[in-house]
């Protein structure tokens, strides 16, 4: 279910200028209340003021407080402390602070690599740390990741910050595994070269041959890379790229991230069901034993989202085999996937499968159609 923006409270690291400042905005038009988050208390002042100019109603709120993401994690424990006493819990949180310096490997001070790692990386996994418990207890949250292009491939002069954006993915990829159990959606955007008081800082000192392979690809606006960051995160897609370079560069670079709404998509006949017995939506195993497992009548959808993409690709090729004449076995719901016979009999997990499934569910809270999730 797309995450209800009108009177959520959305937290963004770097949001007193460029992109991060477009998310605000973006997110702040659609009725969220926002927290700003940055170091320069100036631009947060300023950033707030042209944000407030966007409110749709007076109960809207721009809350500002100024900390180092990447220095001290107690201070940002305690800035998502402040925030949530003043806004309630966070609904989503958007890790958009971050910086770039570009030059040769040997022309980089080992100290940018420390910098880099800490601001884009380290500036991400304290934030997210501090919010994910109640998200967790909640069954309610986003957290967006911002990497880049240069996340996805290695570039010439990238070396420092290339390898600060690809930490972003390892690190997003296994947190989404873990809690989309419980209703949290990751998702990593990836823009290309955006127009920002941060870019036109990185063009003081790029080599010439970063600003020659940049320049395939052109020159986004932070209101439209704002906008696809924000729907993509209300939709709970682990991927948001930008553009058709974009689109292109994350399919060619998608690994084995977890799949969510192409592949939702194309498993329109698999919906997930709540009067299934399987279906149920705790999903704690989200993994290999329920894909495999449940006798052939566990549900995809719900199982699939966090399990990496190719496992997704290969279930919906079992799928359809199993739905050409010879490759179904007993009695299936319409909404149930299918495992061909051949896999039932070399596969020993199978017949453990439904009781696992059962044990699992034991440390879970178990929602019957119609109940409500509440926190612990
Ligand atoms: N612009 C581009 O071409 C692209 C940018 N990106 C990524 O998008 C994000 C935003 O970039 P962009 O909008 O260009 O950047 P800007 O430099 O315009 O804005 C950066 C924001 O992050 C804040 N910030 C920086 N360091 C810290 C810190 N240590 N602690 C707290 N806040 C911090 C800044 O405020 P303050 O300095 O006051 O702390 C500012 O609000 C970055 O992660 C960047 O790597 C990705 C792809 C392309
Ligand atoms: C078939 C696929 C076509 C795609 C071609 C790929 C070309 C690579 C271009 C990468 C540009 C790097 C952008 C980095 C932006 C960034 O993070 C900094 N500006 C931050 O300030």
């Amino acid at each position: 279910k797309p995450l209800a923006l009108p009177g959520a409270h959305v937290v963004v690291t770097g949001g007193s200028s460029g992109i991060g400042k477009c998310i605000a905005i973006e997110c702040y038009k659609q009725g969220a209340f926002i927290t700003l988050v940055a170091r320069n208390e100036d631009k947060l002042l300023q950033a707030k003021k042209e944000i407030e100019k966007h409110s749709i109603n007076d109960k809207q709120v721009v809350l500002c407080i100024s900390v180092d993401v990447s220095q001290d994690y107690s201070q940002v424990e305690n800035v998502i402390k402040q925030a949530q006493e003043k806004l309630g819990p966070v609904d989503m949180l958007v890790n958009c602070a971050g910086m770039s310096l570009s030059g040769k490997f040997e022309d980089l001070e080992v100290s940018t690599f420390e910098r880099l790692m800490s601001v884009n990386y380290l500036g991400s996994v304290y934030p997210s740390r501090a919010v994910i418990t109640t998200m967790k207890e909640r069954r309610v949250g986003r957290i967006v990741f911002v990497s880049s292009q240069a996340g996805q491939l290695g570039l010439f002069g990238f070396t420092a910050y290339s390898s600060s954006k690809f930490a972003i993915r390892g690190l997003a990829e296994a947190l989404q595994m873990e809690v989309k159990p419980y209703n949290v959606y990751v998702t990593v955007a990836y823009p290309p070269d955006t127009d920002t008081p941060g870019f036109a800082e990185e063009n003081k000192t790029k080599p010439l041959e970063t600003r020659l392979i940049s320049e395939t690809v052109s020159v986004c606006k932070p209101e439209q890379v704002a906008k696809q960051i924000v729907k993509d995160a209300i939709q709970g897609n682990f991927n948001s790229s930008i553009g058709s370079d974009g689109y292109m560069l994350s399919s060619l670079t998608c690994g084995m991230a977890p799949v969510t709404s192409i592949t939702e998509g194309l498993q329109q006949g698999c919906r997930a069901d709540s009067s299934c017995p399987l279906c149920c939506p705790d999903a704690s195993g989200v993994f290999v034993v329920p894909i495999l497992g449940a006798d052939g009548k566990t549900c995809l959808r719900n199982r699939l989202s966090g399990a990496p993409g190719w496992l997704s690709w290969l279930s919906i090729g079992l799928r359809l085999r199993s739905q050409s004449p010879g490759g179904h076995h007993g009695p299936v719901p319409h909404h149930c996937s299918v495992l061909p016979g051949k896999f039932r009999q070399h596969s020993p997990s199978l017949h453990d499968a439904e009781s696992e499934i059962g044990s699992c569910r034991q440390n879970c809270l178990i929602l019957t159609p119609g109940e409500k999730a509440v926190s612990k």
